[in-house]
C-alpha cells in the first residue's frame, strides 16, 4: 500500500472545446477549431465540438459527478471567444458561465484550476495571423488581464497556456491541428509568441497581486530515448528531446533557447530575427508551479532523411487506442530530470490518463480494466518520485469525460465517465469507481 501526502491534489482535466458545446450561445462566436474542425478531412468523420459533452448547459449534473467521484481539484480551460468575441470587446455572459462554473466547484469543495488557452483562439485573432502576429501578446494580455480581475480571487491556480509545443509545432510546423500549416519557421515564431504571452500574463498577475492564488504553465513533455546505443541514435535522442522538451523547458527556466537546436535549425529557419533582445528575460520570469502532460515516451534513431535528423521507432510496450506505447518507468525519469536539470518548484502532473476501445456490457457498465492498470502505474511511479523527495503536488487525470478528442473527433475515449454522445448520458466506468477509492483512501494498492 502506497500513501500520498496529505493535501496531494487528486483531480481530473478537460478543455473548453472538447466538452462545452454551445459554440453560438451567450455572444461565444467561432474558434480556430470550429473553422479547423468544419474544413472537409481535417477530423474524423467531420466532427466538430458544437455539441461535444454539452458541459455548457450540463455543467451542474457534472460537478455533481466529480463530487460523487470525489476530486480534490478540477482543471478546466477557458474559452477565449466566449470572453472576447470581437476584438476588443467583452462579453460579460461569456465570463458569467466560467463565474457559475467556479460557484458550483467551490461549493462542493473542489478546488477550480483554469487553464487559461487550450487551442480554441477565438477566429478573429486567427485572421490577424493567429500566433504568428507578434500583436497577439496585446491581445492575450487583455484576455489574460480580465479573467484576473474577474475571477483571479476565486481561482487559485491559473496556467497560462496548455501544450505550447501543440499550439505551435503540432499546429503551424507538422499542421495536425488547427490552423494546419506547416512551416517550421512558423512554428518556431508562434513558440516564441506563445511563450512570449506567457511571460507577459505572469508579469500581469504579478502587478495585480492576486491574494492566495498561483501561476504557472503546462507543458506536454516526452522523454526520448536512443534507439541503440550508437553514437548516432544517441545524437537522435538528444534532437529529439530537444524538439519535444528543452525547446520549452529552457526558455522557461534557463532564460535561453538550446544552442544545438538552435544551430540544428539555422538552415531551414534562417535568422530568428523574431527573438528580440528583451524577449527572454519576460519568458523566464519566476512562476509558482510547473504542470506538465505526460503520456508516453519516444524512442528514435538517428535518420539523414529528416531535418530533424531521428525518426520514431516502435516501443516494445502495449499500446493505448492512441497507439502511444505504455511505459509508467517514464514518467518517473522525466520528473527525475525536471528535479536535477531544471526546477524544484511544485509540479504537478495537469494530465495523463489514456484512450481503449470502451464498450458498454450488458450490465450497463463499462470494465475499463486497461484504464484502471495504466493509471495505477502512473500513480506508483509517481509516489516513487514523491517518495524519494521529489516535489510532485498533484495529479489531473485526463479526463474527467469522454469528449472531443481533436482530429480524432470522437473515435478515441479518454474519459473515466462515458459519454453517450446520442443521449449525453454519463455512466461512470470502472475507473471512476476505483480513482474514487484512491483518493478516499489517498494511497493505492501495487
Ligand atoms: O490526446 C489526449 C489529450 C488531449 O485531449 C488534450 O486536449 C491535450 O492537452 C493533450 N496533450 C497530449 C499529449 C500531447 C499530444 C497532443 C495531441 C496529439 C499528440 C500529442 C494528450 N492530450
Amino acid at each position: 500500500m502506497a500513501n500520498f501526502p496529505k493535501g496531494f491534489l487528486f483531480g481530473t482535466a478537460t478543455s473548453s472545446y472538447q466538452i462545452e458545446g454551445a459554440v453560438n450561445e451567450d455572444g461565444r462566436t467561432p474558434s480556430i477549431w470550429d473553422t479547423f474542425s468544419k474544413t472537409s478531412g481535417m477530423t474524423y468523420n467531420g466532427d466538430t465540438g458544437d455539441i461535444a459533452c454539452d458541459h455548457y448547459h450540463r455543467y451542474k449534473e457534472d460537478v455533481v459527478i466529480l463530487k460523487e467521484i470525489g476530486v480534490k481539484a478540477y482543471r478546466f480551460s477557458i474559452a477565449w471567444p466566449r470572453i472576447f468575441p470581437e476584438k476588443g470587446n467583452f462579453n460579460p455572459k461569456g465570463i458569467d458561465f466560467y463565474k457559475r462554473l467556479v460557484e458550483e466547484l467551490l461549493k462542493n469543495d473542489i478546488i477550480p484550476v483554469a487553464t487559461i488557452y487550450h487551442w480554441d483562439l477565438p477566429q478573429w485573432a486567427g485572421d490577424l495571423g493567429g500566433w504568428l502576429n507578434r500583436d497577439l501578446i496585446y491581445w492575450y494580455s487583455e484576455y489574460s488581464q480580465k479573467l484576473f480581475k474577474e475571477i483571479g480571487n476565486v481561482v487559485p491556480m491559473w496556467i497560462t497556456h496548455n501544450e505550447p509545443w501543440c499550439a505551435s509545432i503540432l499546429s503551424y510546423g507538422i499542421g495536425e491541428h488547427a490552423p494546419g500549416h506547416k512551416d517550421y519557421r512558423e512554428a518556431l515564431i508562434a513558440a516564441h509568441h506563445i511563450l512570449l504571452s506567457h511571460g507577459e500574463a505572469v508579469k500581469i498577475f504579478r502587478d495585480m497581486n492576486i491574494k492566495e492564488s498561483q501561476i504557472g504553465i503546462t507543458l506536454n513533455l516526452t522523454p526520448a530515448y536512443p534507439a541503440s546505443e550508437r553514437d548516432v541514435d544517441r545524437l537522435a535522442a538528444q534532437y529529439a528531446d530537444g524538439f519535444s522538451n528543452r525547446w520549452f523547458l529552457d526558455p522557461i527556466f534557463k532564460g535561453n533557447y538550446p544552442e544545438d537546436m538552435i544551430e540544428l535549425y539555422k538552415e531551414e529557419i534562417g535568422k530568428f530575427d523574431f527573438i528580440k533582445s528583451e524577449d527572454l528575460g519576460i519568458i523566464s520570469q519566476p512562476i509558482d508551479f510547473l504542470g506538465i502532460n505526460f503520456y508516453s515516451r519516444s524512442i528514435v534513431k538517428y535518420s539523414e532523411k529528416s531535418m530533424l535528423k531521428w525518426i520514431g521507432v516502435e516501443g516494445p510496450g502495449a499500446k493505448t487506442d492512441m497507439g502511444w506505447e505504455i511505459r509508467p518507468e517514464s514518467l518517473y525519469d522525466l520528473l527525475k530530470r525536471l528535479d536535477k536539470e531544471y526546477t524544484r518548484i511544485p509540479i504537478y502532473i495537469t494530465e495523463n490518463g489514456a484512450a481503449f476501445k470502451d464498450i458498454i456490457t450488458e450490465d450497463g457498465k463499462v470494465h475499463d480494466q486497461e484504464r484502471i492498470e495504466y493509471i495505477k502505474e502512473h500513480l506508483k511511479y509517481a509516489n516513487k518520485f514523491i517518495k524519494e523527495g521529489g516535489n510532485l503536488k498533484g495529479y489531473f487525470l485526463w479526463s474527467f469525460l469522454d469528449n472531443f478528442e481533436w482530429a480524432f473527433g470522437y473515435s478515441k475515449r479518454f474519459g473515466i465517465v462515458y459519454v453517450d454522445y446520442k443521449t449525453q448520458k454519463r455512466i461512470l466506468k470502472d475507473s471512476a469507481l476505483w480513482y474514487k477509492e484512491v483518493i478516499n483512501r489517498a494511497s493505492i494498492v501495487f
